[in-house]
């Protein structure tokens, strides 16, 4: 990729968005996807004619459609870690052996919730999901975004090594009828090992004569589990080749199938795999995922902005914003590219955001008429997830809809402390529901996005180096003491830690 397709960017003469409406009768139609759905409206972000012309250019120069082929067919894009990353083929989609290695790993999860549904386990009622990062955040957004109201399992999620999460997760547990799911595709994440270890003592604490019978893995290195203590026979291995952050579709994704059921689990994979078809097969202009990427780095690399928004206008969405943090920063916060070269260019910007209407009434006001430029991005579904009155929906979408208008169109005023300039970018993405599919499809276009993002910018999206060196860190100070470290860190940990 030349500094030239990004200095043509650059120097792209932009049109306000107003302006481009105006100009432009089909505008709507020319920059909605419609599919699995999902309605994605890109038309009020900057993207024109000459811009997806030059972004095109640089989807061919940096070659994405190569990229694309590469990452479905189970070729090494994860050069660093030399690894392929086989997500896809969790869903069925790409390389044949994968996929059928991943279907039998399915079927071995299939047989796990049969067996827990016919009580192999005993009465179990509750779920304690014990992961963190790539093995918490899936399960915890899908389970709170379609598991409120039918839920087979009562399924809680602890991620955090503080004991008051473990302590809040199994205050009405009762440890008889608790199964015990520790997910850690390595294995050997300490935070997730402590909570282990502190849940199998409030299992033995709780009169549970055999915790480990009422304990299971999902990993990766299911060596790694049985020397913890887990029997092979319930351990769930999954594909070492898919990312901690991609892993809610294999059996990090596990507590899902069993509270929502296996063919909610499948219709999830297959909306998932409806996206991959998309992303693979649509033409650059149709792609929902390629077109997303081009004004995630119009606005990042060309307009110098450093964070993009996310709010989720659906109770049901409320952890979405947590979960595309992971996917898009632990992904694309690199300085290097895949070649190991300084990147030169910004890399991904801070994903951040909440939950509409609430957010209006807190953070919004730097949106309108803060001095950043933040591309927004509004998700909200046409159907309720609620049997309230139709006009708290109402009431919901017309804000939300309400602020994109708002941001775009702006309103002048000769007093300046009343003004808006507008012309403040921002999608909407609009789901017929919240449904497994429509979420397996949504979350698959933020994957999607995310290498067609990183592809364009050259960076490899599947390792996460960046979190080694504060592990290695507390792992000397938990061996060894406040020993060589800077005065202010010594002082912290003598203040708090006393003699460790
Ligand atoms: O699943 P685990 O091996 O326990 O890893 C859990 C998480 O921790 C790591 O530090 C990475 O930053 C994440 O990508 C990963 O998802």
């Amino acid at each position: 990729m030349t500094n030239s397709n990004w200095t043509a960017l650059e120097q792209h003469e932009e049109q306000t968005l107003i302006a481009l409406f105006e100009r432009d009768a089909d505008r709507v139609s020319k920059l909605t996807v419609e599919l699995g759905g999902i309605r994605f409206d890109l038309s009020k972000t900057h993207l024109d004619d000459g811009l997806l012309s030059d972004f095109s250019a640089l989807a061919n120069d940096a070659g994405l459609g190569a990229a694309k082929e590469a990452l479905f067919s189970g070729a090494i894009v994860n050069t660093t870690e030399d690894r392929a990353a086989e997500h896809t083929a969790e869903r069925g989609s790409g390389n044949a052996e994968a996929v059928t290695h991943a279907r039998e790993l399915q079927k071995r999860m299939r047989s796990l919730v049969d067996a827990i549904d016919v009580g192999a386990f005993g009465e179990i009622r509750h779920v304690l999901h014990i992961g963190i990062g790539g093995s918490a955040l899936g399960p915890k957004l899908l389970m709170d975004a379609l598991g409120r109201d039918d839920a087979r399992y009562d399924i809680k999620v602890v991620s955090n090594v503080d004991g008051a999460a473990l302590a809040e997760a199994t205050r009405d547990l009762d440890p008889l009828k608790t199964l015990v799911a520790v997910a850690s595709k390595t294995f050997t994440t300490t935070e997730t090992l402590l909570n282990a270890t502190s849940a199998m003592e409030w299992m033995q604490k709780g009169g549970v004569a055999d915790p480990y019978a009422q304990f299971i893995a999902l990993t990766a290195y299911p060596e790694k589990a049985i020397e913890w203590g887990i029997d092979e026979s319930r351990i769930l291995p999954f594909n070492e080749a898919v990312g901690g952050r991609y892993s809610l579709w294999c059996s990090i994704g596990f507590p899902v199938a069993l509270g929502l059921g296996w063919s909610a689990f499948e219709e999830m994979l297959e909306g998932a795999a409806t996206m991959d078809r998309h992303f693979r097969n649509a033409p650059t202009l149709e792609n929902a995922p390629t077109l997303a990427a081009f004004a995630d780095l119009f606005y990042a690399q060309c307009k110098g902005s450093q964070t993009r928004a996310v709010f989720a206008y659906d109770e049901r969405l409320r952890l979405l914003p947590d979960y595309l943090q992971q996917l898009e920063m632990e992904s694309n916060g690199k300085s290097v590219t895949a070649k190991g070269a300084p990147l030169g260019r910004h890399s991904s910007p801070v994903t951040w955001g909440g939950v509409g209407t609430d957010a209006q009434h807190a953070v919004f006001q730097l949106l309108h008429q803060g001095t950043h430029l933040i591309p927004v991005e509004f998700i909200a579904s046409k159907t309720p997830g609620h049997d309230f009155d139709v006009a708290h929906h109402e009431a919901l979408l017309i804000n939300c809809f309400a602020q994109g208008a708002a941001l775009m169109s702006g309103r002048n005023s000769d007093d300046l402390a009343r003004n808006y300039v507008g012309d403040r970018p921002s999608t909407t993405i609009l789901l017929d529901d919240v449904t497994p599919a429509i979420v397996g499809a949504l979350i698959a276009f933020y994957e999607h996005r995310t290498f067609a993002n990183a592809t364009l910018l050259g960076i490899n999206p599947f390792d996460q180096f960046g979190v080694e060196l504060g592990k290695q860190i507390a792992k000397d100070i938990a061996e060894n003491g406040p020993v060589g470290f800077d005065p202010s860190t010594t002082a912290l940990i003598e203040a708090a830690l006393g003699d460790i």
